[in-house]
């Protein structure tokens, strides 16, 4: 292991005087989205950065795990895509081919529920599966350096209990471990030295047992500020409890992949006012069942599906399903991949488009611009939406999924990236949705702090054969 050492770092959102790392400590950074712990991790894991520095030396070839690292795995598996040349879609390449020395790491692979998904292509994981297979390949690889971006998100409980051992078990061996952190109870027990980011630098750096409770409390006020009174709800979709409108009829449904069932026989019943929490294992379908529900998984032809009072496969289209929904996904996250603004995203969900293609008009405009002030975003409106860090990037699919008002918001792990802050303040806010019958929610969560006292109803996935 060597030394890690940062002098003089300045960046448009950090600046450090000095930052060194030795040999036997175990970092975790603590900060906001907006406190400038995204550079500093730019910094740390050795990208290339905008700003200058006087002196850098970090170890050769870290293992980096991140949202923009996963984001460019899924953009490069997009361009090998051959499915236009195959007779089938084309899996990508096989997660067994993103790590070395399998043997080795059967035992770790085993703990993450990975070993059944070798042989599945990368595009045939789940959320939480890719992000697995992102943190065993530098581990897989033999690194000696870790550097790792929100390392329990997207993780079901379990499997953040296991990774956890295991970078403790790696940390002993003598792998240098650094990890960013937004919320403090991600920071992991055994780690050594904490970096507390705030306000564009190190605000504290040292062992873990000195840092003052103040600094890990400090909170900070959340960019999300949106009220109830920022959501105009579509005209029908408001209504008192007691006329309740049926708006999800699912009857014993089968889904999966190529033949393989992800679940079976599954029933679900929605009606307004029935918010309903989803959880359960990675893998398990929850994603799956909610793209059954949006019409972006087949089986919405196949299965017994009634939306809004409309029977799935009737002659209606899908424009006619999706207007009545909000949606936030990871798939439609990884998706985004089009051109456009901060605010063209915001506004291309007033036409559930990805990007936007329609004129619009002023109020619409005016609308938006009103969701990009709740996020303390106004200034960025014109920025490239990819070029918004993962964070502000989330929050802004959440204000395209608000933005129309929908009868039913469809939030699959919305807050993933988001500070403890921002997290707070969506579910909040979604709280006061629900009190005020504004919309009904479906939401998938792994996070205990986020089941609410709002959702009525809640579904739990099991892997299939359980
Ligand atoms: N396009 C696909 N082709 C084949 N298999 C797939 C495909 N998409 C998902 N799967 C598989 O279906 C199962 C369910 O995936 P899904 O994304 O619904 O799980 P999930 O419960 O949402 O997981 P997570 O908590 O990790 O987000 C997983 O085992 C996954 O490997």
């Amino acid at each position: 292991m060597t030394a890690m050492k940062i002098i003089q770092a300045q960046t448009d959102h950090v600046y450090i005087e000095q930052f060194l790392a030795l040999p036997g400590q175990a970092w975790t950074f603590l900060g906001t989205n907006r406190s400038g712990i995204d550079d500093l991790f730019d910094l740390v894991s050795g990208r290339q950065i905008k700003g200058r520095v006087a002196e850098r030396s970090l170890p050769d070839q870290p293992g980096v795990v991140s949202f923009k690292d996963q984001q460019a795995v899924y953009e490069s598996e997009l361009k090998k895509d051959d499915t236009d040349f195959m007779d089938r879609l084309d899996p990508g390449t096989s997660a067994r081919d993103f790590l070395e020395d399998i043997e080795h790491h059967a035992e770790l692979i085993q703990a993450l529920g990975m070993t059944d998904s070798l042989d599945k292509g990368y595009r045939q994981l789940s959320t939480g599966q890719t992000r697995k297979l992102l943190l065993l390949a530098p581990i897989t690889r033999g690194t000696t350096c870790l550097v790792i971006q929100a390392p329990f998100d997207g993780l079901d409980p379990d499997s953040c209990k296991e990774l956890d051992r295991a970078m403790c078990h790696l940390f002993s061996k003598g792998i240098q471990i650094l990890m960013f952190v937004y919320n403090p109870a991600d920071i992991p027990s055994w780690t050594t030295h904490i970096g507390v980011v705030a306000n564009g630098g190190l605000v504290f750096q040292g062992p873990a047992d000195q840092v003052p409770a103040s600094c890990l409390a400090r909170t900070s006020r959340p960019d999300f500020q949106a009220t109830v009174q920022d959501f105009f709800p579509a005209d029908e979709t408001r209504s008192e409890a007691h006329e309740k409108k049926k708006l999800v009829r699912l009857h014993r449904c089968t889904a999966g992949y190529g033949g393989r069932a992800v679940f079976t026989d599954l029933s679900l019943a929605v009606d307004q006012g029935d918010h309903t929490l989803i959880t359960g294992p990675n893998g398990t379908g929850k994603s799956t069942l909610l793209q059954v529900i949006t019409g972006d998984h087949p089986a919405c032809y196949t299965c017994d599906l009634t939306l809004f009072n409309i029977r799935r496969g009737t002659g209606e289209s899908i424009w006619d399903i999706k207007q009545h929904m909000g949606i936030v996904s990871p798939d439609l996250h990884r998706n985004f991949r089009v051109p456009g603004s901060a605010l063209a995203c915001i506004l291309s969900g007033l036409f559930d488009s990805i990007g936007l293609y329609n004129p619009v008009t002023d109020s619409q405009k005016n609308r938006a611009m009103t969701w990009l002030s709740r996020l303390n975003m106004a200034s960025m409106a014109s920025m490239p939406f990819r070029d918004l860090t993962f964070a502000d990037q989330r929050l802004a699919l959440i204000a395209r999924a608000l933005i129309k008002g929908p009868k039913l918001l469809i939030l699959d792990e919305p807050t993933q990236g988001l500070d403890t802050p921002n997290r707070n303040a969506v579910l909040d806010f979604l709280t006061l949705v629900a009190k005020d019958h504004l919309s009904t929610i479906l939401y998938v969560s792994h996070r205990e702090d986020e089941c609410r006292d709002f959702f009525v109803q809640h579904v739990t996935m099991v892997p299939p054969g359980r």
